[in-house]
Parts: C-alpha cells; structure tokens; sequence
C-alpha cells in the first residue's frame, strides 16, 4: 500500500481498500501532463493489407514503413480497417457485461487460482499494488499448457484447461468467435512486424503456429477515489504482441519515451497494438515494449479485452541473428517463453514483494 504517515490521505478517510492505493508519485495525472491536442499515437489503415495484399507492393511497403515507424517511436499504434466484425465486438461486450453483473459468489464459480491462471479474477497486482478491476481470463486454444515450475530444469508441463461459467449460456460462443477473428488479424500483424524488420513475411510463424494467446474480458467499475488507485498499475505486457479493443470511455495512458504519460483517444473501430518484451528482444531493442497503465473514473465503468499473442510455451526468444553483426552484439541471453511466463502469472496473482521478473533480467551486461 502506498499511503505514508505524512500524506493528507488518512487510512481511516479512504472509501477504499488501502491494498488499491498506488505510491503517490505513480498516481494518476501526478506531475505528468495530460492534453487533449497532444500528439496521439499514429492510426494505421490497413486497407491494403486486407484488400490486395499480393497485388499492391506498394501500398504493402507503406503499410510496412508505418508499422517500423510506429513500432520504434512509441512501441503502440492503433490499425483501422482491420477486417474484424464489429458485430461480433457486441456480442462479447453483451455477455460479458451480464456475467461481470453476476453476484460474486457465481463469478468465483470460474475462479482462478494460484494453480489454474485462467478464469474470473479480482485479485490482480500489478507493482505489488491491486488493480481496480475485474477479469475473466481464456486461452484462445482452449487450454494452456505452462511449465510446472519456473525454477525446475525438468520438462514437465500442467495443461490447464478454460473455465467457462454456465451463466451467461452464450458468453462462451461469443467469446470463441472473437478469438478467431482476432487470431486472424493477430497472425496479419506478425507478418507486418516480420516485414518491417526485414525479414521474410512467415518468419515467426514457427512460434506462433501453437501459439499460446490468451484474451482478457477487462472490467473497471466507478470507482469514488480514482486519483489514487489504477485500473491497471503501470507495466509492460510480456508476451508477443498486444492486440487490444477499448470501448469509448478511456483510461488507457502510455508512457512516450519523454515520460509523458498519453491517454490513447478511445476509438472502437480501432485496435490499440502495443509491442510486447519478446518483440523487444527479437528485435534487439530495435522495438521496445513501453509501459502503459489504466486510469480509472467516477462516472463510467469500462470495458477492454486485449488478445495477448504469444508464442508457444517451448519457444526460446532470443535476438534474431541475421539482425546482428559486429556493431550490434545480441543484448538479450535466450528466455524460454513458458518459463518466464510461468513467473510473471505467479507475481500477478499475489503481492511476492519483489519486483516484477522482466524481460530485462535477461539483458546482456554490456
Ligand atoms: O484496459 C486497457 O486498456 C489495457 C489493459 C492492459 O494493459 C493489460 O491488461 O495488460
Ligand atoms: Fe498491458
């Protein structure tokens, strides 16, 4: 918990759980500008990577030179035109809503626990400080397998299974429908990333063809304090590539390399792409994963579902050699991706007291 003896804010005045209370230099709009005209992050239109990918050089090599751009400058862009059904976005928005309004006691029904990381949460730390939400967690294949431990040198694996609750009956369907949709433009993405790094469009494919992506149904309810809690603390994601839908409300805020913190202009015919610590260490540095976090408000609660595209768990993410030469040495020792993630879901689950693993525990010492 973040309140210190000598701040204004008295335990006993909080109308909230102390556990949510962020330090208060990392609270929301504390020394850091927040401007509506501030420069955005860039918006990409993916027409004609959707509509003529093999008949358009060109406009593929435009696309290709936004996404480089993009990727170097902020690590986020946004991408229209994508190809996914905005139809199907309701469906998941409706049931997701009906299941969140559940009374806690049906929701814990699909808990998740420290053993199973899949399913309804409302526990989770980021920075060892409780996020203001809730979250219902499924692995876009059906089940993840993760390794039993992070320290243990053996093979073993736990395949943990989706917990689907029985109400809302639909929520599951609706659910599996985006997920393929979204693995569709995921897997577009990836190529685009490919190519920008000048490598051939199906590099990463043999990471990704049993991929382990998870999506994330995001609930932020009102909340009455919400300059001194998060939705979400400040972070990186850790896996591939965030591929992330927001609804009109707005929270999300990434760190611009100045350390300005930028709200993302909330637009839900777009999709928010954040590069994720894996492309940061493919790529050499080149692409870096930027932190980001989630503000909360008053008046609106807020919903988000980010699709996390990651590799499968036997992947062992090092920088890609034919990007290296002499003046530019590997800056990363290999990472197996089940591993790591292994230790990232344990620290999200409860507050360990140490500092996140990231991916920069891997780095090279120069
Ligand atoms: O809700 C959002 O917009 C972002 C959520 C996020 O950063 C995450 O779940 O990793
Ligand atoms: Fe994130």
């Amino acid at each position: 918990m973040g309140v210190s003896s000598d701040e204004k804010v008295l335990v006993q005045d909080l109308k909230i759980d102390p556990a949510y209370v962020v330090s208060p230099e990392f609270r929301p709009n504390k020394g850091i500008g927040l401007c509506e005209d501030v420069e955005n992050i860039p918006v990409i239109d993916l027409t004609p990577v959707l509509a003529h990918y093999n008949h358009e050089p060109q406009a593929l090599g435009e696309v290709v030179a936004q996404v480089e751009k993009a990727a170097v400058e902020w690590g986020f862009f946004q991408v229209v035109n994508h190809g996914v059904p905005l139809t199907l976005l309701d469906e998941v928005e409706a049931e997701a809503k009906k299941f969140f309004e559940l009374p806690i006691e049906e929701k814990r029904k699909v808990q998740r626990t420290f053993d199973c990381p899949l399913g309804y949460y409302d526990g989770e730390f980021t920075k060892n400080v409780k996020d203001w939400k809730e979250v219902f967690d499924f692995a876009v294949q059906g089940s993840l397998d993760l390794p039993k431990s992070f320290y243990d040198d053996e093979e073993e694996v736990v395949i943990h299974k989706n917990q689907w609750p029985d109400n809302p009956p639909k929520l599951r369907e609706s659910c599996e429908n985006w997920a393929s949709a979204v693995e569709r433009l995921a897997f577009k993405l990836v190529e685009l990333l490919s190519l920008s790094l000048g490598l051939p469009a199906n590099y990463f494919n043999k990471y990704f063809e049993n991929h382990s992506a998870s999506i994330r149904l995001n609930y932020y309810d009102k909340c009455p304090s919400p300059d001194l809690v998060l939705g979400v603390s400040r972070h990186k994601d850790g896996g591939g590539l965030t591929v992330l839908v927001q609804d009109e409300v707005g929270g999300l805020e990434v760190r611009r390399r100045d350390g300005e913190w930028i709200r993302v202009f909330p637009r839900r015919d777009a999709f928010v792409i954040n590069i994720g610590a894996l492309f940061q260490v493919w790529s050499n540095n080149k692409y870096q994963s930027i932190e980001h976090r989630v503000v909360v408000n008053e008046h609106k609660e807020r919903f988000s579902v980010p699709f996390f595209f990651n590799p499968s768990h036997k992947s062992n993410i090092a920088p890609i050699p034919i990007l290296l030469d002499s003046h530019n040495f590997a800056k990363y020792h290999p990472i197996n991706w089940g591993k790591f993630r292994k230790m990232k879901n344990d620290g999200n689950f409860k507050n360990l007291g140490i500092e996140d693993l990231q991916i920069e525990h891997y780095a090279i010492k120069a």
